[in-house]
């Protein structure tokens, strides 16, 4: 039986530099932005959470479970990837942020790759510049080693990662595959780019 492996988009985060509005709902090319990043996601799992802890009602309009970060409210992504780990029975979860409308169409296969060759606990993604490791997939069974991180009162995303079994796959092939858009004016300069 293939195995089961959910997603989870990342639009927990209080958006300062795009002004605190709800950054998965500011429009993009007439859409909002998440729509953009779930269409690059649909076909690659069967199911997809959003992660937001403002406008629920309005992410459910996308037609996914939406979860919270329950009481570690802001507690930065991996408060949302615990709260992914929470609602899902799945043995691998794949992570994205909400703000990346250019993700690979073959992100998760060779993520799978990476994880599977190197026998690693998480695999994170990688261009030319830098690691994203907001891009990853995990082992589910480290719900509670991140539990435990965060109780300790750090949230570091990179750090906690590089406690744990790494696997950095390079999409070195794909630039701008992780362009994430922070800010008003990174909404309007990829609009005039690529419209
Ligand atoms: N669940 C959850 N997700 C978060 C939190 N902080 C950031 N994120 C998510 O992590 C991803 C990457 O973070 P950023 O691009 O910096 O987003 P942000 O923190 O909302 O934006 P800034 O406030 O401008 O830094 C985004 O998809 C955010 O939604 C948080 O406290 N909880
Ligand atoms: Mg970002």
């Amino acid at each position: 039986m293939p195995r089961q492996i959910d997603a989870v988009v990342l639009a927990g985060g209080k958006a300062r530099r795009m002004d605190g509005d709800d950054k998965g709902l500011v429009l993009l090319a007439g859409q909002p932005l998440i729509v953009h990043t779930l269409n690059r996601l649909k076909n690659q799992v069967t199911r997809i959470l959003i992660n937001a802890n403002r406008n629920g009602d309005r992410y459910a309009e996308f037609g996914h479970q939406v979860i919270s970060d329950g009481n570690l409210d802001f507690a930065g992504p991996l408060a949302g990837i615990l709260s992914a780990l929470h609602h899902t029975s799945a043995e691998l979860l794949l992570v994205v942020p909400c703000d990346c409308p250019q993700l690979p169409e073959d992100l998760l296969p060779r993520l799978l790759a990476g994880l599977e060759q190197e026998n690693a606990e998480l695999a994170i993604a990688c261009d030319a510049q830098r690691s994203h490791p907001v891009v990853m997939l995990l082992r589910t069974e480290l719900k509670q080693a991140i539990a435990d991180y965060l109780s300790t009162g750090e949230r570091r995303v990179e750090h906690w990662c590089q406690s744990r079994k790494l696997a950095k796959v390079s999409f070195a092939d794909k630039p701008g595959a992780f362009t994430n858009l922070n800010t008003k004016d990174e909404l309007t300069q990829w609009e005039q780019t690529n419209h």
